[in-house]
């Protein structure tokens, strides 16, 4: 089994004391321990970023003495849940045992049968989760389960930090939608180019690796027709063995090159979506190249998130230019804003900037992020925040 780096020393003297039973652990030390437990939970469930869609990430630790006696995670819809996968590591030994779980286990027949019932015929002691799970089939009856068999339950432990790493599986629930991202990289003064629209590049490596590692949890990412002229992108995690997302063009005129990385679909899938009828000899060349074209009417961004939740996903970047994204706001398709900003500046009254026009004249009508952060990637500053939510 695999040691885990982030708490391991805190984590080996605790479970050493527990194991030793010298002295029964302080209750701050055993909520310690728990926080450090759902971490590893996290850790576990991360491995399938990307992968999972319709369904959340999540990790399961068993611990049986202060030792862990198994591991899983779930790798994806239709496959077994992670508390499943722990509880065959852990064979007979999860019996009196704690269940560790970032998600609320299961108490529903979907895809798999219920977790609740393997955790209750498995004869677990304890099980802790991470937060209750939104999907109305589940909602706390996976926990009142447990606890009607007598089994102790504690949930919210890493409750912040569970609720993060499944946020965009929380919005697909509870709007119906994927959870939408507007990514973008801009120069201290606002430009995401020059006026010529050379823009490589904007932020330095750390940056566009840290981008790339953006692109393995999202399950699509979407430019419009001018960034595949403009600056003919590649839009891949660049990490082997790693989700890419689904590449997606919006182009209502298919006026684009012939040439373009987006169409070599032996590196990763794209979608080219447009309307009725238009270019159908583009069409042809672009399916002949293995990209998939789907028409939608009229090709917005509120129709592109609905088609894109009917297949499934939980989570869509925006990495588009100004005016795509402003449409994409203004209709509520953008939830979070991941807005990297180089300490440069490069002027120009025509340099583009990263969001058009919104119509707004007065500054009180500015639309203004919640729940903002920002920290330091390589020379550049990356600051994250959530639009409110339009019902
Ligand atoms: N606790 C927990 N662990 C997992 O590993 C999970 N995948 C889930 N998912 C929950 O169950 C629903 C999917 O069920 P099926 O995979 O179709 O059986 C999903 O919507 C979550 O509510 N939960
Ligand atoms: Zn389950």
């Amino acid at each position: 089994m695999e040691t885990f780096p982030a708490d391991a020393q805190a984590i080996a003297s605790l479970a050493n004391r527990q194991q030793q039973g010298a002295k029964q652990l302080e209750n701050s030390e055993v909520q310690e321990f728990d926080r450090a437990m759902m971490r590893r939970c996290i850790e576990l469930a991360r491995r399938a970023l990307g992968k999972t869609a319709p369904n959340p990430l999540v990790g399961s630790v068993i611990v049986r003495d202060g030792k862990i006696v198994g591991e899983g995670f779930h790798p994806g819809a239709g496959q077994p849940h992670a508390e499943v996968f722990a509880l065959r590591e852990a064979g007979e030994l999860a019996e009196g045992a704690t269940v560790y779980v970032n998600l609320e286990p299961c108490n529903h027949y979907g895809r798999t049968p219920p977790c609740s019932e393997a955790l209750v015929k498995a004869k677990v002691a304890k099980v802790v989760a991470g937060m209750v799970d939104p999907n109305p089939l589940v909602a706390g009856t996976g926990l009142t389960r447990l606890r009607e068999a007598g089994i102790e339950v504690v949930a919210g432990v890493e409750g912040e930090a569970c609720q993060k790493l499944n946020e965009a599986f929380v919005h697909r629930i509870l709007y119906r939608r994927p959870l939408g991202i507007l990514k973008y990289a801009m120069t201290l003064d606002g430009k995401i180019a020059t006026s010529s629209g050379h823009s490589a590049w904007v932020t330095g490596e750390e940056a566009r690796s840290e981008v790339h590692r953006v692109r393995v949890g999202c399950d699509a990412v979407i430019v419009g027709g001018n960034t595949v002229r403009l600056d003919n992108p590649l839009l891949t995690s660049h990490q082997p063995d790693r989700n890419n997302p689904l590449r997606v063009v919006m182009s209502r005129t298919l006026d684009l090159p012939k040439s373009a990385w987006l169409w070599e679909t032996s590196v990763a899938a794209t979608l080219v979506l447009t309307e009725p009828g238009v270019n159908p000899e583009f069409q042809e060349f672009l399916i002949a190249k293995g990209v998939e074209v789907v028409e939608l009417s009229p090709l917005t961004p509120t129709n592109v998130m609905a088609y894109l939740y009917d297949r499934s996903f939980l989570s869509v970047l925006w990495e588009c230019g100004g005016t795509l994204a402003a449409k994409a706001i203004a209709e509520g398709a953008v939830q979070k804003i991941m807005a990297f900003i180089a300490p440069k500046i490069v002027g120009g009254q025509a340099a583009p900037t990263p969001v058009g026009d919104l119509g707004f004249s007065a500054m009180t009508d500015a639309l203004t992020l919640e729940r903002v952060s920002w920290r330091a990637v390589g020379a550049d500053c990356l600051v994250e925040g959530y639009l409110k939510i339009k019902d």
